[in-house]
């Protein structure tokens, strides 16, 4: 997922004529966030933080693409996935769906640039207790918080809401114009919470959770 999700950036990073992307999981499924069975092998920071740095420069070459971005959450949004979600310019939920940064599971924090998107979308307050908590959000509450733009809308229906009969040039440039005023704080915010994940990936309670996952198989 993280090879490809890099390879199709890159390709529509050259599609100058788009104006707006959709992205959807599979099934009951939005996206389960980094695969188990390899993050049992990163064992050191160095690795663990890594792969978040190149899941960081991934999401922030999407966050710069030039059409917008609209995640449509079915099933469930995980950890990884949780932060994708917030990479994204503009987000729907199905009724039945679910957003939940299970990261603290792990012993660890959202790596991707999730603690700097997340707080930037819904608040400190309301950052701090999705994070702390792990608890999932779903629909209304999700929406009365900011978290998403619409619940149970099809999204080819309400994108064409906000975008259709925009000019691609005028949607890549107010993209520009709002991610320039957000990147300038990021840059800063997204490097601290590498050496953060370095603090905490290969720690007691990351160890303690893979030892548990390990165990289950
Ligand atoms: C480091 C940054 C991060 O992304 S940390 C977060 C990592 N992700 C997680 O902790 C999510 C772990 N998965 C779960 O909590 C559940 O599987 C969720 C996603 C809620 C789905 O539950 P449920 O619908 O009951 O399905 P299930 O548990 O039977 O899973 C179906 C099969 O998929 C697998 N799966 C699931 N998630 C992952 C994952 N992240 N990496 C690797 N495999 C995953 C399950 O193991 C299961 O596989 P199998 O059918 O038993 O072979």
């Amino acid at each position: 997922m993280m090879l490809d999700l890099r390879r199709i950036t890159i390709e529509l990073s050259k599609w100058n004529e788009g104006k707006a992307i959709v992205l959807r999981g599979k099934g009951n499924m939005f996206c389960a966030g980094s695969d188990l069975a390899a993050v049992q092998f990163l064992v050191s920071p160095k690795e663990g933080g890594n792969v978040c740095m190149y899941m960081q420069n991934t999401l922030y070459a999407f966050q710069c693409l030039p059409m917008v971005s609209l995640a449509y959450i079915e099933g469930k949004a995980m950890g990884g996935g949780a932060e994708l979600v917030t990479a994204c310019d503009l987000r729907l939920m199905h009724e039945s769906a679910e957003i939940r940064f299970v990261q603290r599971r792990l012993g660890l924090i959202p790596g991707w640039g999730g603690t700097t998107r997340l707080k930037r979308l819904i608040g400190r307050q309301r950052a701090m207790r999705l994070l702390m908590s792990g608890l999932g959000v779903r629909g209304e509450e999700a929406l009365r918080m900011g978290l998403v733009d619409g619940v149970g809308c099809e999204p080819h229906v309400w994108l064409d809401t906000v975008v259709g009969g925009l000019d691609s040039y005028v949607i890549k440039t107010i993209k520009s114009a709002v991610n320039q005023t957000d990147f300038k704080t990021d840059q800063q915010s997204l490097q601290r919470e590498i050496e953060l994940i370095y603090k905490v990936w290969g720690g007691p309670a990351n160890r303690q959770a893979i030892d548990a996952i390990k165990r289950k198989e």
